[in-house]
Order: C-alpha cells, then structure tokens, then sequence
C-alpha cells in the first residue's frame, strides 16, 4: 500500500496507536511486541537503501506516536520536531550505537531515544575475531590466489602471516562488545592484554587473572593483562588492536597518522565499531608504507564509500558493516528497539540493566513491562524499573 509516497505494509490497521518503521527488520517478534500492546504498525517497504530526512518526514506524517528507525539515517533536529508536532514521543534506534542521533535536540522535544545493546555483543566480537584472523593469516588474499588459479604448490614462504598465540591484544574500548571480543582472543589464543577504557573493566581483569591461574594449573604460561593511561601506550604496545568504543568527539581519528606511527609495522588493526574512529585516509598511507601492516574492517569513515586507494590494497580485509549480521541477533535488536517504543507508548517504566536485556528475548513468555534501553531516561526524569521481571506486558 502507498502511504504519502512511499510503500508501507500494515499491521494491526485498527490500532490505538500508530507507530512507523523505516525499514522492514527480521523476524516477526517485534511486530508482535508492537500489535499485543494495540499499535498499528506500519513498515516502510520502499526500494531504496537510505531515507532521507523528507522521505522520513514524509513516513511520520501527521500523527505518529513512535518511529523505529536505522543507523543510516540523520535523527537530529528536523526529525524530532516533526514526530513531536504528530505527537510522537518514542524512538528507537535499531542498533546499540546512536551517534546518528542527536539526543539533545529529542530530549528538547520530550522524545524518548531507545537503543538495543547487549544482543549483538558476542555476534560482534565474533566478527572482529573472524576480521582478526582473517588479517593475520591473510586468508582473503590467499583465497583470490587460489581462486585465480595461481596455486601451483606448497612453498616454504607462500602467504606467510603472524601467528597469535601469547602475543599481544590491544583494546581500545573495553565496553560490552571490546571486553567480550578480549575473551574469545585470550582463551582461544593465549594471548596477553592491553586495554584503555576512560573506565576499568573488572570483568575483563578478573577474567584474565583468573583463566591465567587455570593455564597455570595445566602446566601452561599464564596470561596477563594490563590497563593503560593511554591509547598511545596500547598502539605501542599491542601486535593486535581491537577498536570497540562508542564513536564521539573523543574517539573521532583516535586512530591518526601520528598514533598509526606508535604501532608495530607489522600489526593487525581492527575496527568493528564506526568508521570515524580511524582517518581512514591517514590509514591507507600507511597501508601503502607498510606492507606487513594489515587491517580488517568492517566499518568506514563515508559509509558506504571507502576512501581512495583502500580497495586496491592487499593487506586490508574488508566487509560492509556486518558485524551484528547473524539471525539471532538481528531477530533481537528489531524486538529490543520495538519493545522500547512499546513500552514508552504505554507509559512504562525503563529496564534498570540495559547489559541484560535477555528476559526481553524469550520468544515463550511475555517480556517485562519496562522499556528495554533508553539512553536518555535520565535527561527526560523517566521513571527506572526495579528489575523485576514479575512485570509482565
Ligand atoms: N560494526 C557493527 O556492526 C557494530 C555492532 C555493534 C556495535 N558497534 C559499535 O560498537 C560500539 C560499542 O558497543 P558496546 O555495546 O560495546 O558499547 P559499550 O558502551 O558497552 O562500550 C563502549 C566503551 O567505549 C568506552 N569509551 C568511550 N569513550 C572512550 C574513549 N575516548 N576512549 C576509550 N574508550 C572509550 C566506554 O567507556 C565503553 O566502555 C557501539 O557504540 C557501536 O558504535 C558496531
Ligand atoms: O551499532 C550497532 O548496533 C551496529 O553498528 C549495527 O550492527
């Protein structure tokens, strides 16, 4: 059906309340989680990869009580007053991470911003493991190499890369996704830590001191870990660097010609968290420079462009932001950003631990009345729920 120009399928027509998502997501689940609280739900079917602000404008339309919207799109001022003058008062975002959002200028216009963390933490991990391994073994350009016929027998020096085993992890952003990313290194791989964090992570020194006693037991080298003052000490320091912060004005080219300048001409770098945490022009320099130096990333400074000379170098391996990409999880972060909406649209109380957000996902039971996360509950004095999951829906 066309709805002011652009396609949309609808759910639950006769709803109370009418709540719009930019873009069709997976699973049926949070639809679901929207249409059990009485919402009409109606779900942007248009053929284009982005919106933009007007199509959006265009989608909220003259009343809309809740949009669900995707990190590609620019929910700053315009957007806000226009879903607060079709008295709207939710929205979530469908990813943990919301710097495409201004939640300032939403909580100016009383607007709710929810996101969706903890379910894409190991899927993401797991990706920058795979970017990792991928980059040090040089598993993409010896699979072009067989692929072009090339192979023409086992050679003492062919594709040779570095092995990981008891060297040196770098985190730079050990949150949710840094600190699980860590965790499968140092058990799958032995390897030592170095992280920075404006905060300590106790989860990930606890662990790492404990597995270290472990190793110890079975006749192994332990392994250790260490939090630096600085990012420049990890840089220095580390044979793999992992960055997992949130994108900001701290962290935007954390990673600069100089700081690339710190690290070993050999070292693996890793960014599954927003391309502007690396200059990404400073990086395929020195790419270019260093041709042990290798790169696995799945996010880009002008997604989804990449910067000149970076897809015609060797030693980066490169996807198109896909790091929450399994079933599961993007299944979960649809139901997570839903819920949010939901659950502002009835008036709910906010989940007080938005890093356990599984009584959410039970596709069995009823999930908690409370909004899963909301990032800016406090700036809009929004009451916090006690946790417990006695509150049903
Ligand atoms: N590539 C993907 O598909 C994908 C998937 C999920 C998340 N992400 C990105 O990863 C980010 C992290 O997600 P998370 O769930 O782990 O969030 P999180 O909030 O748990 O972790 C972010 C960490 O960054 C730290 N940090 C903030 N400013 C810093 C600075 N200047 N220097 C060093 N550390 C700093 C924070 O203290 C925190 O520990 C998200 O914000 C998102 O942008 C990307
Ligand atoms: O921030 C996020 O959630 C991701 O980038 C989506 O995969």
């Amino acid at each position: 059906m066309a709805m002011a120009g652009l396609a949309v399928q609808i759910y639950n027509a006769g709803g109370f309340c009418r709540v719009v998502s930019t873009k069709p997501m997976p699973g049926t689940q949070w639809i679901r989680a929207l249409t059990n609280v009485g919402c009409r739900v109606e779900v942007c079917i248009e053929n284009k990869t982005i919106l933009s602000v007007e199509d959006i404008i265009s989608l909220i339309g003259s009343r809309c009580d809740g949009v669900i919207g995707q990190l590609t799109e620019d929910w700053g001022e315009t957007l806000f007053a226009t879903l607060k003058k079709a008295g709207g008062h939710a929205y979530s975002n469908m990813a943990v991470g919301y710097n495409n959002v201004d939640v300032e200028a939403a909580t100016r216009h009383g607007i709710a911003v929810g996101n969706t963390p903890g379910v894409l933490t190991e899927t993401t991990a797991e990706l920058a493991a795979a970017l990792t391994l991928s980059a040090a073994r040089r598993v993409v350009e010896a699979d072009d190499f067989m692929r072009a016929g090339k192979y023409e027998g086992w050679l003492p020096s062919l594709f040779v890369g570095n092995l990981l085993k008891g060297q040196t992890l770098g985190i730079i952003g050990a949150g949710r996704i840094g600190t699980a990313y860590a965790r499968m290194m140092i058990e799958g791989f032995k390897m030592n830590v170095i992280y920075y964090d404006l905060f300590q992570s106790t989860r990930l020194e606890n662990f790492v001191t404990a597995y270290g006693e472990f190793l110890k037991t079975q006749g192994e080298a332990p392994v250790y870990w260490q939090r630096a003052t600085s990012p420049e000490e990890v840089l220095k320091e580390a044979d793999v660097i992992s960055l997992h912060p949130i994108l900001d004005k701290t962290t935007y080219h954390l990673i600069n010609k100089e700081r690339l300048s710190l690290m070993k001409k050999d070292a693996v770098l890793v960014n599954a968290s927003r391309g502007p945490v690396i200059d990404e022009t400073a990086l395929v320099e020195h790419l270019k420079a260093n041709p042990m130096f290798r790169a696995g990333l799945d996010v880009f400074e002008d997604e989804p462009f990449m910067k000149p000379g970076l897809a015609e170098l060797p030693n980066v391996v490169v996807v198109p932001h896909i790091a929450s990409a399994s079933k599961w999880t993007r299944e979960g972060m649809a139901t997570l950003a839903a819920l949010n909406v939901a659950g502002k649209v009835k008036g709910y109380p906010v989940w007080s631990n938005p890093n356990n957000i599984a009584p959410f996902l039970d596709e069995h039971s009823q999930p908690p009345a409370a909004c899963p996360s909301i990032v800016n509950a406090k700036a809009l004095g929004l009451t916090v729920s006690d946790g417990s999951a006695q509150q049903k829906l």
